[in-house]
């Protein structure tokens, strides 16, 4: 869907299909930690004052898989303090997702089901992990059960951006299962948007081969 890009190449998401170039997608209500979350990974550092995400944030990283280089682009967009639909493009050639809410507020935590609803209707096959943030606040949490990601075959991570526990390791087994997922995908959605794309590839083929062929046609003499 390179129309998405309006013409700015870090959005032009065809670069997606690459063997070695992984989009991850985050989602989450607003301020449960999905920004602070992607700077400790990337930058190992946190700032806790709160600017909410503006629109869309892309952050790369260079990693190796298999003695292979991979290019990770993790997307972040703002949560909305009541659930919105994201637009359709956000979704779109994801390999896994990081769903993340915030221990301390239970809104956020019962809103996953209509993030995760939204999630699979654009993709349903690709892995995802439920993020409960914030454990540093209070440690107790992490005997709770938090049955959500129990009821839909998920991984959970307890994790704190603030103090880093195991965000390390939360980024790098989703960019595993990312990169897994590509290798080895046989995603209905996936095929479907292929197969669409070849089609179009071949309609415009034979309508610039009819044209070609027109072109070569001498010119009846009542079109002179
Ligand atoms: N105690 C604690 N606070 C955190 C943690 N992670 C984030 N916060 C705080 O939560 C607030 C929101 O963090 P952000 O990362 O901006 O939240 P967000 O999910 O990106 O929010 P939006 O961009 O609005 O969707 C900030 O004030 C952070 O300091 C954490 O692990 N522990
Ligand atoms: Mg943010």
């Amino acid at each position: 869907m390179a129309s998405d890009a309006n013409g700015i190449p870090e959005l032009d998401q065809d670069k997606y299909d690459a063997d070695e170039q992984v989009k991850i997608i985050c989602l989450g209500d607003s301020a449960v930690g999905k920004s602070k979350l992607m700077e400790r990974f990337l930058i190992d550092g946190y700032r806790p004052q709160q600017l909410s995400t503006y629109a869309l944030t892309l952050y790369k990283y260079n990693t190796t898989i298999d003695r292979k280089a991979v290019l990770v682009d993790f997307w972040d967009t703002a949560g909305q303090e009541r659930f919105q639909s994201m637009h359709p493009s956000y979704y779109h050639k994801a390999h896994a997702c990081i769903m993340v809410f915030d221990v301390q507020r239970k809104i956020t935590y019962k809103n996953l089901t209509n993030w995760y609803t939204e999630l699979r209707e654009y993709r349903p096959e690709i892995p995802c992990v439920v993020v409960a943030n914030k454990i540093d606040a209070d440690m107790k949490v992490t005997q709770r059960n938090f049955n959500f990601a129990k009821k839909q075959g998920l991984p959970l991570y307890f994790v704190s951006a603030a103090d880093g526990t195991n965000v390390v390791k939360m980024f790098k087994e989703t960019i595993k299962m990312a990169m897994s997922y590509k290798q080895n995908s046989s995603d209905f959605m996936d095929e479907v948007m292929r197969e669409l794309e070849n089609f179009e590839l071949e309609q415009n083929k034979d309508l610039s081969l009819q044209t070609a062929q027109e072109g070569l046609k001498p010119e009846s003499p009542e079109s002179v």
